[in-house]
């Protein structure tokens, strides 16, 4: 049976990594776009990841942020992964010198394999629902749009919640899954209930595909 792993992106509060943590996230995504809604400073994702346990992985997400800017919240978080979520190049992604995501902005006509290929230092890539404010949308993208085989780990994400994430893993059997506003009650506070069914429901289609 294969474990697809649970990233919660978008905590501001320490009840919800902890929350999130006890419904069994593998990594949390910290959202520093102060455009965002969901955003946090360097120093706040900074105290919030050191609530983490081991083996759970902090994530800063950054939207076209100045290089200083990434370089400061990364010398906070050493252990973080960085998740590029706007129009990084991927020379300015492979600058930050730390593994990295990258997000995908999935719409109609877009050539994930090139994107791939164009990308070769990412650790995996994160398919998002394609929309003006960059992410946490809440919207579902057309997952057919995604290639039978991508050669890097896919992180589906865009409007998932706990009512469509099994099929989503059925469907895409991505690496790992990537929700925000659907374990939400508001923008950036996270419901400890939902947290848990989403990753139930993740576990239940681990089960279906062992
Ligand atoms: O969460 C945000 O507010 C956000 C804003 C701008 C860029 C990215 C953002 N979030 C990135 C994430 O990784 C979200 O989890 C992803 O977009 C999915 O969000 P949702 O559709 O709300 O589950």
């Amino acid at each position: 049976m294969s474990r697809t792993r649970i990233k919660i992106c978008g905590l501001t509060r320490e009840a919800d990594v902890a929350d999130a943590v006890e419904a069994g996230a593998d990594a949390l995504g910290f959202v520093l776009y102060p455009k965002s809604p969901r955003a946090v400073t360097p120093e706040r994702a900074a105290e919030l990841a050191r609530r983490l346990p081991p083996f759970v992985t902090p994530v800063l997400l950054f939207v076209n942020a100045a290089p200083e800017t990434i370089a400061h919240a990364v010398r906070l978080v050493p252990q973080a992964l960085v998740q590029f979520h706007g129009d990084e190049t991927p020379e300015q992604c492979a600058a930050v010198g730390r593994p990295w995501l990258r997000a995908a902005r999935m719409a109609p006509g877009f050539d994930l394999l090139d994107f791939a290929r164009r990308h070769p230092g990412a650790t995996g890539l994160l398919l998002d629902t394609h929309v003006e404010a960059y992410g946490g949308s809440g919207k579902v993208f057309d997952w057919s749009l995604i290639p039978p085989s991508v050669p890097v780990p896919v992180v589906l994400s865009g409007g998932l919640n706990p009512a469509n994430v099994t099929d989503g893993v059925l469907r895409v059997r991505p690496w790992a899954v990537d929700v925000s506003s659907g374990v939400e009650r508001d923008k950036g506070i996270k419901d400890a209930a939902l947290m848990r069914r989403f990753c139930q429901a993740v576990r239940e289609a681990d089960a279906r595909t062992a």
